[in-house]
């Protein structure tokens, strides 16, 4: 099968500093991949650098068979190249039914095509119907993260592309059962919240599984947590210090390879 997403070699400085030293990875359509690794390594740096918010320094970026290191951002979007990016972006002062509309408008989306891909979201992200008035700030963490990715899905992308989607969800229910010093000295979390969050995650999994099944798309993602990746990824691709080390299907992420390479 021809790779959806071929990256050779690939250099990208920040700065001064060669961060990815020739990172190598292949997509496939309709897979889900996990890009993993300790803190710095380099993975938003790689996911910037496929999106065109970083410029490559060396290397090569296919994408659906056509070099693309060298396109603006812009180009890239509409080539089929979905992202959200770490934080999630959205407007926290404009309704959840804006947030979506803008998402439209900047892909040129009208009418009947606007409508039949706004039906396609609510049917993956219910909730976000049921809160089209509600401001996005207003939303809980998951919640807005699945407006984030619903406003990526209506430019029709061949390839979604999530930074850390259960970033500042999962902590509060970590902060419960671990670190027993730190609950000592912070307060607690209210329950609701926990529950909450533990929801908003499991959406968020339900969602990625969804966009699997439904959709013929491909989705790259960045996950700190492994158990999430382990329930929603085909394959994985671990890095360390700007290069891909270990790689596989995703029943070959043992807690011996955890260890080695992602745990702190
Ligand atoms: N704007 C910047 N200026 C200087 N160095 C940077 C900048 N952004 C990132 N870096 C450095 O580049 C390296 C890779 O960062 P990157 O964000 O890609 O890592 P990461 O694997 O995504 O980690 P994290 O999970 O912490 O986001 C880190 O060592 C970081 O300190």
């Amino acid at each position: 099968m021809t790779a959806l997403l071929k990256i050779t070699a690939l250099e990208t400085y920040i700065g001064g500093s060669r961060i990815l030293r020739g990172v190598e990875f292949e997509m496939h359509p309709g897979e889900v991949v996990a890009l993993m690794g300790r803190n710095g390594v380099g993975k938003t740096t790689t996911l910037r650098s496929i999106t065109g918010v970083l410029p490559v320094r060396a290397g090569s970026i296919l994408f659906d068979g056509k070099p693309i290191e060298k396109l603006p951002m812009d180009v890239r979007a509409r080539a089929g190249i979905g992202y959200v990016p770490q934080g999630r972006d959205i407007f926290p002062h404009m309704t959840v039914e804006e947030n979506l509309q803008i998402g439209l408008v900047v892909h040129g989306r009208k009418g009947a095509d606007a409508k039949s891909a706004l039906e396609r979201v609510y049917e993956l992200f219910p909730i976000l119907k049921d809160f089209l008035k509600r401001k996005g700030g207003v939303l809980s963490g998951g919640q807005q993260q699945q407006l984030a990715i619903a406003r990526a899905l209506l430019t029709n992308p061949k390839l979604l592309i999530l930074d850390e989607p259960t970033e500042g969800i999962q902590p509060s229910i970590i902060d419960q059962i671990g670190d027993t010093l730190k609950k000592l000295k912070a307060p607690a979390a209210p329950p609701e919240a926990i529950d909450q969050a533990a929801k908003d995650v499991e959406e968020i999994k339900g969602a990625v599984k969804k966009l699997k099944q439904t959709h013929a798309l491909a989705i790259l993602l960045v996950e700190q947590y492994v158990d999430f990746c382990r329930e929603v990824a085909d394959r994985f691709y671990a890095m360390d210090r700007g290069v891909v080390v270990v790689s596989g299907p995703i029943a070959s992420l043992t807690d011996e390879v955890v260890k080695e390479h992602l745990q702190v």
